[in-house]
């Protein structure tokens, strides 16, 4: 089986669509070039659907338009784009055997009986279902419905492959495995994939290139290395695993570096574009990037001079394996999520040392992360009364 080489590349210019009076999707500038392998990302109702709908032509456009190489393509319904669509809820036959599931677009397009069974053995061959041909849907697993499903996509050798959340009914270990078998299947025909989730992991270890989105917007289109490293906000920066993410304030701001306080802290971060002193940021962490010493081990000749010092109290330890997820919190009640191989347990005091070229800073901008847990999270009198 091979692609079809239909074309060089698909140009999403300006793409909108509204519903009623509310953007689900603004200005979707995007070139997606043959062969690549694109993820939209983002949380629930950030318009990932939506663009993926109105790529496939179940959605008309309510402004921009879509080009393949030359040809405007917007304008025709997708019967007549040539693409593959993979759904999470795969809506295959339930009467029809895997291999009439399989079969059945190339039926449609009354193709001779030879070269339909020849097609469809290899579809079936490629997502290795062959011990599986006569069976029905229902007597086959959520990953097995999963692989006919992706079967019946590229058995057409669809020009793009477009799938939304193909693997959210699956459970986690499934997913892992047929993450793997996507990718394999994208790679072996060449195949041009669009791809729809909201899982950052899934995201960044199958795409070339990510689109993440917000509120129906555009927020940072790159490779999977670029967005974990240099995040282009703190939203992106939260969906990239920046799960600390402070409200404070810049004082300083220079090539330098950034120096923010509050909450009782001052820390040094790397330099950042778009801060300047004396106004509001949000600094982001990763988890794995703190490192945890005892209080007072004399540990301290050893640190990183460039590290920003906060003492904690270890608060929640969770065992991961080779690693121990720690909540600690600072004395002016602000709670870090570290990850740490130190065996430390709940009670204990600790520094937290968070490297500086580690610690991003953006500008807040007008909305707020979530905010920082300055209290126990157990229900005030009034919320209990209320209920
Ligand atoms: N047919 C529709 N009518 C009205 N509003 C819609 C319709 N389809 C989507 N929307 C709205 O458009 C926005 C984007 O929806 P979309 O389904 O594209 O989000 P999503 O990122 O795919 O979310 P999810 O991950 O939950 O599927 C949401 O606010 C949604 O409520």
């Amino acid at each position: 089986m091979t692609r079809k080489e239909s074309f060089e590349q698909l140009r999403l210019d300006n793409v909108g669509r509204r519903f009623g009076g509310q953007d689900a999707l603004q200005d979707l500038d995007l070139t997606i070039r043959a062969g690549e392998f694109i993820a939209l990302l983002g949380p629930s109702g950030c318009g990932k659907s939506t663009a993926l709908n109105c790529l496939a032509g179940l959605l008309p456009l309510t402004s921009g338009s879509i080009w393949q190489d030359d040809k405007r393509i917007d304008t025709l319904p997708p019967e007549r784009r040539g693409f593959g669509m993979v759904f999470q809820n795969y809506a295959l036959f339930p009467h029809m055997t895997v291999r009439s599931n399989v079969a059945f677009g190339l039926q449609m397009r009354r193709l001779p009986k030879a070269e339909i069974a020849e097609r469809t053995a290899a579809a079936i061959r490629l997502v290795q279902l062959e011990e599986h041909v006569g069976k029905l849907p229902g007597q086959l697993s959520g990953g097995q419905q999963q692989r006919v499903a992706i079967a019946r996509a590229i058995v057409l050798e669809p020009s793009l492959v477009l799938m939304d959340e193909p693997l959210s009914n699956l459970d986690a270990k499934l997913r892992l495995e047929m993450r793997t078998e996507i990718r394999r299947i994208h790679q072996s025909l060449g195949l041009t994939t669009v791809y729809v989730t909201h899982d950052q992991e899934e995201a960044l270890s199958m795409a070339d290139r990510l689109v993440v989105l917000r509120s129906g917007q555009v927020q940072q289109i790159g490779t999977p290395e670029e967005l974990h490293t240099r995040p282009a906000n703190w939203h992106v920066a939260g969906f990239m695993g920046f799960r600390n993410l402070l409200e404070l304030d810049a004082t300083r701001a220079d090539g330098g570096g950034v120096v923010v306080e509050g909450h009782g802290l001052r820390l040094t971060g790397a330099p950042a574009s778009g801060v300047s002193a004396g106004e509001p940021v949000v600094v982001g962490v990763r988890p794995e990037d703190i490192v945890v010493q005892p209080r007072d081990s004399g540990a301290a000749s050893a640190r990183d001079a460039a590290g920003n010092e906060v003492p904690a109290t270890v608060e929640v330890v969770e065992y991961h394996g080779r690693e121990f997820a720690v909540e600690a919190r600072t004395r002016s009640g602000l709670a870090f999520h570290v990850k740490t191989p130190e065996r430390v347990a709940p009670g204990n005091e600790v520094t937290l040392v968070i490297p500086a070229e580690r610690l991003l800073v953006f500008p807040r901008g007008d909305e707020r992360p979530p905010a920082p847990a300055l209290e126990r999270s157990e229900p005030s009198l009034s919320e209990v009364g209320s209920t």
